[in-house]
């Protein structure tokens, strides 16, 4: 089973402490937040794409190579993520068949290949940009806010396929976002930042139905408009 633990995470500017955080991902993890609670921080961190004007501190033990092929980043916004004049079929770096088989994986049929990206709806170019990550044999993906661009049906169609992806190919995933419904039945742990620092973490279902900081249980409440799902 992969996993991987991040023992220290400290990123600092000239100024201040701006993230020290640390803790585990053994299968999928959620990164809970408010905007400039270090989210974005916690992923730059990862992906090596800090700006050189940051200090980064990094301890993380893997039981697998985390490098640049190992690891898959799907960006908040789909639409500006792929080149525009390029059709799909030259944005893949991989075989035909393996092109056919991610597509697969994410429910696309073949022709989007032949497409440009302003062919596709936002929901299509989302799943595209997920098969050019699984081209790569990934064992990490990293997810920024993946649905926060896309309208409601697509944005549940994204969150479906991430949890079939997280099921059939078992790889690690850690989902960032600020929006906790849509990770609460797709990542089995949480992990609520705020201000760089970590305020709660554990198991989501037991985090979400009894929170113990008020910053957790303010975030539970701005997005749960219906609080059923705590019965
Ligand atoms: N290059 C930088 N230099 C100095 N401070 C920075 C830099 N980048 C981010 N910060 C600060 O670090 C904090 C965390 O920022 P970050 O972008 O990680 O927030 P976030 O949780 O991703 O927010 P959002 O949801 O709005 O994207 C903020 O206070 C931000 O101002």
């Amino acid at each position: 089973m992969l996993n991987i633990e991040i023992q220290k995470l400290k990123v600092k500017s000239q100024e201040k402490i701006l993230l020290d955080i640390s803790f585990k991902i053994t299968k999928s993890t959620a990164l809970i937040g408010e905007s400039g609670s270090g989210k974005s921080l916690t992923l730059k961190a990862l992906l090596n794409l800090l700006p050189s004007s940051l200090d980064c501190e990094k301890e993380i033990n893997s039981n697998f190579d985390l490098d640049f092929n190992s690891i898959g980043f799907i960006p908040q916004n789909p639409f500006t993520s792929l080149s525009p004049m390029t059709k799909i079929n030259k944005q893949f770096f991989c075989k035909k068949e393996k092109k056919e088989e991610v597509l697969k994986l994410v429910d696309l049929d073949t022709w989007v290949l032949d497409k440009f990206p302003s062919q596709l709806s936002g929901g299509q170019i989302q799943r595209v940009i997920i098969a050019i990550a699984l081209s790569k044999e990934i064992k990490f993906l990293l997810l920024d806010e993946p649905t926060t661009a896309l309208d409601i049906e697509n944005r549940n169609n994204i969150i479906n396929l991430v949890d079939n992806l997280r099921k059939d190919l078992k790889i690690l995933i850690l989902f960032v976002t600020h929006d906790i419904e849509s990770v609460k039945d797709i990542c089995e742990e949480i992990v609520i930042i705020k201000n760089g620092l970590i305020i709660e973490q554990g198991n989501t279902k037991s985090v979400l139905s009894n929170p113990t900081h008020d910053y957790t249980k303010t975030l539970i409440n701005s997005t749960f408009k219906n609080k059923d799902f705590r019965k």
